[in-house]
């Protein structure tokens, strides 16, 4: 080792010491001097009067109860799977259609529900107010589910709607039959007790929501625009209930996307001349490809958490952790970048902090002893709010270079705008009261909804769009997505069909309480 190399390190070494001494110090001061900041996730709204609405309550019977989840196992019995835009199951989605008609005949015989078939196999229900001047919302759900293998270690075939421990086992029970059956079973149930709404609603059941819903979502919103209709807002699939999947925090949160992540599916692909696999060349096609899909896996998007609608998701929890993670959180202006390589350590949490790489498909090669003359990979992007997609793609090309790889965008688009969520935002807070009506012990804060919905075609007839379903998911279940041993509760279920229930009611109130109006009564 030469003297200067070891003055460097030296000088390295020392200057870490320095940097550390210092941020402990600013740490230490801040603890001393700076009052934490949080939200009170429960100001004003929690106070307030509230317009009584919920006039019905559900009693149900256990036969009613055995009926209720005989209806929801039957819809996922149904392999309603999304393969590609041109490849959905038909016959499955005509099947669906027979279950709704069959399980709901309240709701297909009343004279106050217009249903409509859209795109073929879409449905569009219409459920006129008796207050033209409210305006109106619509619920949306997904009747179609992406394709699960039994193989992949399912504890039940994932079609049986099996029941282990209290649960459902089944493709389609969180994404997304649970509202599906859930919107559709509340609204049987309110029509049976005579309930008539004061404000209009809509409910939207798309057939390819898996598979970018340019027939089912796409359509419906074609006609509820042909027809002039603008909505107060929408609530889709997205968000849920998290218990125990937030390390740190303490108790369960309903997390309500107010925005969904863009995306972008970009194709690469490389051309070489095709010959005897006993001749090949240095480099073969499928070797120059791995390697550029390999230098998008090795070169991450930018770190962008704190600069998109996650920071106020923790800024809302922060009073939920425990120190040091609620100074952490709630002084994200200083802590943003030490929490973000934490975050980036679990896929899950990843998702919040940057634009995701995902490659998902690879294919070449048609036989041992021919060196293949063409190999094409798929990576699908996921953009964090604070980036657009000329942006992704500007990196994808620059990690990518190499001229012999083609750079191609199959589909993609800029990560949604942000949904209002403060005390006038009139979907926010029904959604949350709602939630908090049925389940005091939790809090609610806004989210990101890291995967896509339905509910982006909507962007033109409604501001507000809001992602969730009381839907609980402890640790590990969110890998259930699309993935093995998808399941819920039972209880969850009949919890899902209540929300649904009480939330029809709810949106009856005429106009939210105004802020804050009931802090001086005591
Ligand atoms: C705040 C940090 C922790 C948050 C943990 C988030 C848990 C995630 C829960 C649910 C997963 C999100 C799924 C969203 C719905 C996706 C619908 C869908 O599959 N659409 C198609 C697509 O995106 O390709
Ligand atoms: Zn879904
Ligand atoms: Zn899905």
């Amino acid at each position: 080792m030469t003297g200067h190399s070891a003055q460097w390190k030296l000088f390295k070494f020392l200057k870490v010491l320095l940097f550390s001494f210092i941020f402990s110090i600013t740490v230490l001061f801040l603890v001393a001097t700076v009052r934490t900041f949080t939200f009170d996730a429960d100001a004003g709204l929690q106070l307030g009067k509230w317009e009584n609405t919920t006039a019905i309550s559900l009693h149900l019977s256990p036969q009613q109860r055995k009926n209720l989840l005989a209806n929801f196992k039957a819809a996922i019995q149904i392999p309603t799977v999304s393969f590609t835009e041109t490849n959905v199951s038909t016959s499955a989605l005509r099947e669906f259609d027979g279950l709704l008609r069959k399980v709901f005949p309240k709701i297909f015989s009343s004279s106050l529900v217009q249903h409509e078939m859209v795109g073929n196999y879409s449905h569009l229900f219409t459920v006129p107010g008796s207050d033209p001047d409210l305006e109106p919302y619509m619920l949306l759900a997904h009747i179609d589910v992406v394709p699960a293998d039994e193989a992949d270690g399912w504890d039940a075939p994932p079609f049986s709607a099996q029941e282990i421990n209290g649960f459902i086992y089944g493709r389609g029970t969180i994404d997304n039959k649970q509202s599906v059956m859930g919107i559709l079973q509340a609204l049987e149930y309110l029509l049976e007790r005579g309930y008539t709404p004061r404000r209009t609603f809509y409910i939207g059941l798309g057939h390819d929501e898996e598979v970018n819903g340019l027939h089912g979502a796409v359509n419906i919103v074609k006609l509820l625009k042909s027809r002039g209709v603008k909505l107060q807002y929408v609530l889709d699939e997205g968000l849920a209930v998290l218990d125990g999947v937030i390390s740190g925090l303490d108790g369960p949160a309903a997390l309500i996307g107010i925005s969904e992540k863009g995306q972008a599916t970009v194709k690469l692909s490389v051309s070489t001349p095709p010959g005897h696999s006993s001749m090949p060349p240095r480099e073969s096609g499928i070797g120059i490809l791995a390697s550029a899909v390999k230098r998008l896996e090795e070169n991450p998007m930018p770190r962008l958490f704190g600069y998109g609608p996650e920071r106020g998701t923790f800024e809302h929890l922060a009073h939920k952790f425990g120190l040091p993670l609620r100074f952490i959180m709630s002084n994200l202006w200083l802590f943003s970048p030490l929490l973000s390589r934490v975050l980036e350590r679990k896929p899950v949490t990843n998702a919040f902090v940057r634009t995701t790489t995902a490659v998902t498909m690879f294919n070449s090669g048609v036989k041992i002893n021919i060196i293949p003359s063409y190999a094409e990979a798929f990576v699908n992007f996921r953009i964090h709010s604070a980036q657009t997609l000329q942006e992704v793609l500007e990196l994808v090309e620059s990690t990518v270079s190499d001229e012999r790889v083609k750079v191609e965008l199959v589909n993609g688009f800029d990560p949604l705008p942000i949904s209002s969520y403060d005390e006038q935002a009139f979907g926010f807070q029904i959604i949350k009261k709602t939630v908090q009506g049925m389940f005091p012990q939790l809090t609610v804060a806004p989210g990101i909804c890291v995967g896509n919905t339905d509910s982006r075609h909507y962007k033109d007839i409604t501001q507000d769009i809001y992602r969730f379903a009381p839907s609980w998911f402890k640790p590990g279940d969110p890998q259930r997505f699309h993935g093995v041993n998808e399941r819920i509760s039972i209880k969850n279920y009949e919890e899902i069909v209540l929300f649904y229930f009480q939330l029809i009611q709810n949106n009856d109130i005429r106009k939210l309480p105004p802020p804050h109006s009931g802090q001086h009564e005591l």
